[in-house]
């Protein structure tokens, strides 16, 4: 797991860490690993225009002697200072010395932009003047390529919030950490790849990481393995209570899903049974719940409906002792409160699937703009493992512990990809996986599907089902558990 650590955090380990070193050591080795970036960049340094927009703190301090690293090397430097007074001045020193130059506007010519306005000191979006020298310097026939310093400015780097205007960046070069807004909300798109520094930071990160990433390593070490010795029944049976008579593809797609997944069966209850049958045979279908048979863990809510036979389908499975996901439908079920004594006494796992709206309605009020707090929010008062839907999924813990997906794919905004991912997980609760190490891998697997479906084409739900065998396959090739995310 990558974790991601907040500005407080990595304030209080910088502190600690430089009472031991010179003056200036952590910001040279930040230089030295940005300018080391923009160089790779650059196809040549000699000759290659730089332009630097430099903001009033340490941000801009890291881009102006990553600068003169640069101009050292032959590239012509031009600094556009946005607090000129209040600009670093051993950087400006060094940059000078170097014979980069400082100007009021971007020059006519850039091949490479580096974003130093502001960083881990940022407050709001981007100020009017910052903005308007980001524009200038963008909007233009040929775009330059554009490295961020420690995050693309005007992002809230706690919460991945972007609040007003922000820079898209090509390349993020991050000093020490990952910081939040690289990996979740609307930041982290922002962020484009991201390279860590190290500057010797992490034996002092000593606070909790505000979220963990999975990286490729992590998901298939926690994939269950097929042993010789197993049979159908050993490998786990989901139980799908999903579609009704008005969507019995919902039903089709969670079965589709659940199939994809790890166990060795998978039993349908519901009204939609003659669809799921015909669309796969191997499922063992039942009209109802409590004829269904044995499982190890129940996958309710997508198409289900909100009436009174969808709310007793729900109270059974509630009342059972086992694992459940409770997608679409069955959160509407719970909005109102009146299952909320079957929830409370539960002992077994429970992970709620929402995406916003059903977030929004579940717990009084939309995500906002910090979606990991907000997850963990609902995780504690409902007890559950919360998996909020999005660009970058949340995977939220009642004991407070928060994961972000790195796969997700614009691809899967499609209608019914919602219920491949509850049958996935479902099938991942009864191979016997922990609720939130299924839902990170439910969530990681969906994403690389929806890539890998996309790969031929305008996507749909079924596509998003249909890629996941090649998607685990690759994953349970004997080097998947040594590589990392790509
Ligand atoms: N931590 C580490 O280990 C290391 C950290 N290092 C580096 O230091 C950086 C942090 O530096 P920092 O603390 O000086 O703050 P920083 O981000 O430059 O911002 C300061 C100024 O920006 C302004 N400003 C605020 N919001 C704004 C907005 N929305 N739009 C425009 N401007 C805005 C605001 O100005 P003011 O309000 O004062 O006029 C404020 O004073 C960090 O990100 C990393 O790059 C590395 O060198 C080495 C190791
Ligand atoms: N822009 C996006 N980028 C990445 N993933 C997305 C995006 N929009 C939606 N998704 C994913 O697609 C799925 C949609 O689920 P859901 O909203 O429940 O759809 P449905 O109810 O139609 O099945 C979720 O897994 C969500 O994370
Ligand atoms: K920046």
């Amino acid at each position: 797991m990558r974790p991601a650590w907040r500005v407080a955090d990595v304030r209080a380990a910088e502190e600690a860490l430089m009472a031991r070193l010179p003056e200036g050591t952590l910001m040279q080795r930040a230089a030295a690993g940005l300018a080391r970036r923009c160089a790779l960049l650059l196809e040549q340094v000699y000759g290659a225009h730089v332009t630097l927009l430099v903001g009033a703190g340490n941000n801009g301090g890291d881009a102006l002697y990553a600068g003169a690293i640069l101009a050292r090397r032959g590239a012509a430097v031009t600094a556009v200072l946005l607090d000129p007074a209040k600009a670093h001045e051993e950087g400006l020193q060094a940059l000078r010395q170097q014979g980069g130059r400082t100007a009021d506007n971007p020059p006519a010519t850039i091949d490479l932009l580096v974003d130093g306005i502001v960083g881990i000191g940022a407050k709001g979006g981007l100020r009017d003047a910052a903005a308007a020298a980001l524009h200038k310097a963008t909007d233009r026939g040929r775009r330059p390529t554009i490295v961020a310093v420690d995050v693309p400015s005007g992002v809230d780097v706690d919460t991945g919030d972007v609040p007003g205007k922000a820079v898209q960046a090509d390349v993020t070069v991050t000093f020490g950490c990952l910081k939040p807004a690289h990996v979740v909300g609307p930041a982290a798109p922002l962020a484009g790849e991201v390279e860590l520094v190290d500057i010797g930071l992490r034996p002092w990160l000593r606070a909790d990481p505000a979220v963990l990433v999975p990286d490729r390593a992590d998901i298939a070490e926690a994939l269950p393995k097929h042993r010789p010795t197993d049979e159908k029944y050993t490998r786990g049976v989901v139980g799908v209570a999903t579609g009704s008579k008005t969507y019995p593809g919902a039903a089709i797609l969670s079965t589709a899903g659940a199939l994809a997944g790890p166990t060795g069966m998978v039993r349908y209850a519901g009204t939609a049974r003659q669809y799921v049958l015909q669309a796969h045979p191997s499922v063992i279908a039942t009209d109802r719940i409590t004829d269904a048979g044995r499982v190890q863990a129940w996958v309710i809510g997508s198409g289900l409906g909100t009436d009174a036979a969808a709310a007793t389908a729900l109270r059974t499975v509630l009342a059972t002792s086992l694992p459940v996901v409770l997608d679409a439908d069955a959160l509407n079920l719970l909005v109102d409160g009146a299952m909320a004594d079957l929830m409370r006494g539960r002992n077994a796992p429970m992970v709620l699937t929402p995406h916003d709206r059903e977030f929004a309605r579940l717990a009084g009020e939309a995500p906002g703009p910090d979606r990991v707090a907000a997850a963990l929010k609902l995780a504690a008062h409902t007890n559950a493992v919360v998996l909020l839907k999005g660009d970058r999924t949340i995977v939220a813990t009642p004991s407070g512990t928060a994961y972000a997906n790195p796969t997700g794919s614009p691809a899967l905004a499609t209608g019914g990809t919602g219920d491949v991912l509850a049958g996935l997980l479902g099938s991942l609760l009864a191979g016997g996986l922990r609720p939130e190490v299924a839902a990170v891998t439910a969530a990681y697997l969906h994403g690389l599907a929806g890539r890998e479906a996309a790969r031929h084409g305008p996507v749909a739900a079924p596509d998003v089902a249909a890629a996941l065998r090649p998607v685990l396959a690759d994953l349970a090739s004997p080097d998947a558990a040594a590589a990392t995310h790509k």
